[in-house]
């Protein structure tokens, strides 16, 4: 028999079978494996055979990606949920989770929360950055009035049968937006400290939580995000825009730095790549050169 672990408790893992709940426990086999089963594999167990005893998980099938922070495996897609104000919009910290996500081949989505502490004027300035984006081919999610009715619905379109999760920077307002998606979650959220322009870790669970006829998933909120597993050679296969060009450059090596004949940068030129993602990128690669190599875990 088979199941998604939907939630794992001091040696237990729920399975979500069919719509119900199979509380588990590994077999003993799976330990000497020294296979560590996570929130979001396709798990394979052995039923009870009494009313009353738990079923055992056995196996779990190979992952399609996994995070570190939190632990959860095969994420279909991510909310990147990306602060208008408080903390101020941020294109650079945006394209550091895209660069991200792009590497564990989980599909962003772009989510603008906070919109209603925006000045029309500052909305408009926002919006070819966000228009930018889109042509990028993310989908962009920035409703002038929070968490606008037809934006919700719009979005609890976007969960069946994926592994959504929600992710960005801490205080941006994860929580609360899942709260207004699914409110009998009632998710904790945290007071912003308008003090220190940030939020509190109000994010701990890992959980799964069945919804629209797929799984959606809070995670902590990110203080900073350093560049994690990409090197200076693959991070331009993390811009799509960039990906999508590269067949034109005249080397096929093309770095999109100083090379001759590069269609990156003719693309630079005329207008159809942002200037801010590609400095970001020069960016990026000059921290990734700097980078020293880091010793310990993750
Ligand atoms: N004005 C306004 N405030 C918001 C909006 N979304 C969230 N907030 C506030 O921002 C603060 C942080 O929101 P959370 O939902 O706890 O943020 P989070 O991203 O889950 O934070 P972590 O769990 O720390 O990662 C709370 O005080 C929310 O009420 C919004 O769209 N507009
Ligand atoms: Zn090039």
């Amino acid at each position: 028999m088979q199941g998604r672990i939907i939630k794992q408790i001091s040696g237990y893992y729920d399975l979500e079978v069919n719509g119900q709940i199979v509380r588990t426990r590994a077999a003993g086999n799976l330990r000497q494996k020294k296979v560590s089963p996570l929130v979001g594999d396709i798990a394979n167990y052995t039923p009870a055979e009494e009313n009353g005893e738990l079923g055992y998980l056995t196996s779990v099938e190979p992952r399609t990606n996994a995070l570190v922070r939190p632990p959860v495996a095969n994420i279909d897609q991510a909310i990147l949920i990306t602060a208008a104000a408080e903390p101020a919009f941020s294109a650079n910290l945006l394209d550091r989770f895209l660069v991200y996500l792009e590497g564990k081949h989980i599909q962003p989505l772009i989510y603008l929360t906070k919109t209603d502490l925006l000045s029309d004027t500052q909305y408009e300035q926002l919006r070819p950055t966000l228009a930018g984006y889109e042509q990028v081919g993310y989908q962009v999610f920035a409703p002038r009035e929070a968490f606008a009715a037809a934006t919700l619905k719009q979005l609890h379109g976007l969960f069946a049968d994926k592994l959504t999760i929600f992710t960005g920077q801490t205080g941006a307002g994860k929580s609360t937006l899942i709260n207004h998606l699914e409110p009998n979650l009632n998710l904790a959220t945290g007071e912003i400290s308008k003090s220190l322009g940030r939020g509190k870790h109000t994010t701990r669970t890992t959980d799964l939580y069945p919804a629209d006829g797929g799984l959606l998933a809070d995670t902590p909120g990110f203080s900073s995000l350093g560049l994690l597993d990409v090197t200076l050679d693959d991070l331009r296969d993390r811009f799509p825009e960039f990906v999508e060009r590269a067949g034109g450059c005249k080397f096929r090596g093309c770095q999109h730095v100083s090379e001759p004949k590069c269609a990156v940068k003719a693309a630079l030129a005329a207008g159809e790549i942002m200037q801010s993602r590609y400095d970001n990128y020069l960016q990026f690669r000059a921290e990734l050169s700097n980078q020293r190599p880091v010793y310990g875990k993750n």
